[in-house]
């Protein structure tokens, strides 16, 4: 984007379009006075903000943990590569503020279920845009939005599909009232490149491997560095030599590549590992790293030892052993040799494809050498082969249609629409023979208005379901919510539980606890251990440090809430019951 041809850009403009597209004037105020709280400044974060700013949203504030990295800048358009290594929030401000210089952003580079974000400053927001990449910390914002009575517009995106998601607990489905599909967690670049934690981080490796070697190379590939052992580099390296033609033969042209290659990956860059383990005098390794002798042997061997036909019946069988050390060293040779033997062939560059036994054979292989280095259990190519198919790309157009979405449907909030009557969006595979939601319907100008263009995009196509609420189960995070409001230094546990729950709620508390199981309260115990009730009674809210985060509160009839205790001076201590969902 050119910072300097849009940053005379006047917002009056924007506005006049908010003003036709919406037919009102008051959406012009609304756009100019609300809070935005966007948390995540990546895939998806990048285009949400650049969205809310030319739509004509001013204050705006980032929250964000985490540094910009080169497998990012493929498609968070507002980072660089000199932003390599700066925090995200920061220069995604930096860059907007320069391009609109109206806009007023603030940032924390901060993790969003830390004490610096009490229920207060979530209150401060018209909305909250939740852009993150995990479960765990989606699960908060919704908890606290919940509290807070914020309505959250709540996004994702993997692949070609996606989803916005309205919430606002009480009117609409939660976050957690809907079962989510297991997830794989983000895996940080670093992981991948220098330490594995688990064996899927090295079958990440290996597929990201096969893409140096035999693949067309994208930048968003964190060995994206080794653009050297490309075979297309090394086949020029070794048959051509000033200018003249084939300096070796075939076999020799392909024995120096294999031992280029598996020298440069699966034994120097192991050597250093082990090195880095004596220094720390951590456990001892079950890698058998092949001298240059034994590494000439295998370059003989294989090709007699092995065959395709063998590994397809290997990678059938769901209770094959997994290689050993010895056994993955041979089976990469022999994979590499057949794939640069496919490589000329086709002169062109080859596609990873889990159902290929070579390509399969080769990741698991490699997979298994480096699982090894790590002091990490390898799995066989039967399993490999689920795992390597369960790995999805982050995709630019998908964030960006997200992104669109989302800011999309902020404004229709503002306009009026209520939360409940915003559609959920899901962005999915058009090609798929049903839709994975019986609600599921394609959107028609009909369907909402102002009207929107259907988005196509490839393989894509924007859906919008209709929530069915008669059809919501009871969640445990939406349903029973109450508030608690005092000042943490004076209160005690005991006021709490006492002069709170049971007096002004009526409850018959059994047990309180954090969400880490730190247990605060045991009915118990109370009668039991005089230690554990002096405790209670003494002990303020503060000194156990147990304010503003999410509670579970247990009541003697089996009824189960979620407690929220806020923080304010000078209120001795008042329980507010948020909703109870479906009471109306
Ligand atoms: N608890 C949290 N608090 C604040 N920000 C978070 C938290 N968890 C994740 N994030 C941020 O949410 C963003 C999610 O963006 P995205 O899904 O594009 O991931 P990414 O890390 O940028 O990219 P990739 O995963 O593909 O490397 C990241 O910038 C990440 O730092
Ligand atoms: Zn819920």
């Amino acid at each position: 984007m050119d910072d300097e041809c849009h940053s005379h850009a006047d917002p009056s403009n924007i506005y006049k379009g908010a003003e036709h597209c919406f037919s009102s004037c008051q959406i012009v105020e609304k756009i100019r006075h609300s809070k935005i709280l966007l948390i995540g400044v990546g895939g998806v974060g990048c285009e949400v903000l650049k969205n809310l700013v030319f739509s004509g949203f001013v204050n705006i504030h980032l929250v964000d943990l985490d540094t910009i990295s080169v497998s990012n800048l493929n498609r968070q358009f507002l980072f660089r590569s000199e932003d390599v290594g700066k925090w995200k929030a920061v220069v995604a401000k930096d860059r907007i503020t320069k391009l609109c210089p109206w806009s007023q952003i603030t940032v924390s580079v901060e993790n969003i279920r830390s004490k610096e974000f009490p229920l207060e400053f979530f209150k401060q927001f018209a909305a909250v845009i939740c852009a993150l990449d995990n479960h765990k910390a989606r699960l908060y914002v919704n908890e606290v939005c919940a509290f807070a009575q914020v309505p959250l517009f709540e996004t994702g995106s993997t692949g070609y599909q996606g989803q916005v998601t309205p919430i606002l607990a009480g009117s609409t489905e939660c976050y957690n009232c809907e079962p989510k599909p297991q997830q794989t967690e983000h895996i940080a670049v670093c992981t991948i490149r220098h330490r594995p934690e688990s064996v899927e981080h090295c079958i990440v490796w290996a597929m990201y491997l096969f893409d140096v070697l035999f693949g067309n190379l994208e930048d968003s590939n964190p060995l994206s560095d080794e653009k050297e052992y490309k075979v297309s580099h090394l086949a020029r390296e070794w048959t051509f030599e000033d200018g003249a033609r084939k300096t070796s033969t075939e076999q020799e042209w392909e024995n120096m590549t294999c031992e280029r290659v598996v020298n440069k990956f699966f034994i120097e860059d192991l050597q250093f590992v082990e090195s880095l383990k004596k220094d720390t005098l951590s456990s001892l390794s079950i890698l058998n790293i092949p001298t240059q002798e034994q590494l000439r042997r295998y370059l003989l061997n294989v090709d007699t030892k092995y065959s395709v036909e063998d590994l397809k019946l290997e990678e059938q069988n769901p209770h094959q052993l997994v290689w050993t050390c010895d056994k993955a060293y041979e089976v990469l040779i022999f994979c590499l040799k057949q794939l640069l033997r496919r490589w000329k062939e086709s002169k062109s560059a080859l596609t990873f494809d889990e159902n290929d036994t070579i390509s399969l054979a080769f990741v698991t292989a490699a997979s298994t050498v480096r699982a090894s280095a790590f002091d990490i259990v390898a799995k066989n190519s039967f399993d490999v082969r689920g795992i390597a198919g369960r790995i999805i790309p982050a995709l630019s157009i998908t964030n960006a249609v997200i992104g669109d979405i989302v800011v999309f449907q902020l404004l229709r909030f503002l306009s009026g629409t209520c939360m409940k009557d915003l559609c959920n969006a899901r962005l999915s595979q058009v090609s798929r023979p049903r839709p994975r939601y019986l609600d599921e319907v394609i959107i028609t100008p009909e369907f909402i208005r102002p009207p929107v263009a259907e988005y196509v995009c490839r393989l894509s196509l924007v859906c919008l379901s209709e929530r069915l609420f008669g059809k919501i189960l009871r969640c445990i995070i939406c349903h029973q919510l109450l508030l608690v409001t005092c000042d943490a230094r004076n209160v005690t546990v005991r006021q709490f539980i006492e002069d709170g729950l049971k007096k002004q709620m009526n409850m018959e508390p059994f047990s309180v606890a954090t969400d880490v199981g730190y247990i605060i309260y045991d009915s118990e115990q109370d009668c039991e251990v005089p230690v554990e009730a002096q405790r209670i009674d003494k002990s303020t809210i503060a000194q156990l440090q147990v304010e503003e985060q999410p509670l579970s509160i247990l009541d003697e009839s089996g009824v189960y809430y979620r407690g929220w205790i806020r923080h304010q001076c000078d209120v001795s201590l008042s329980i507010e019951r948020i909703f109870s969902f479906g009471d109306d």
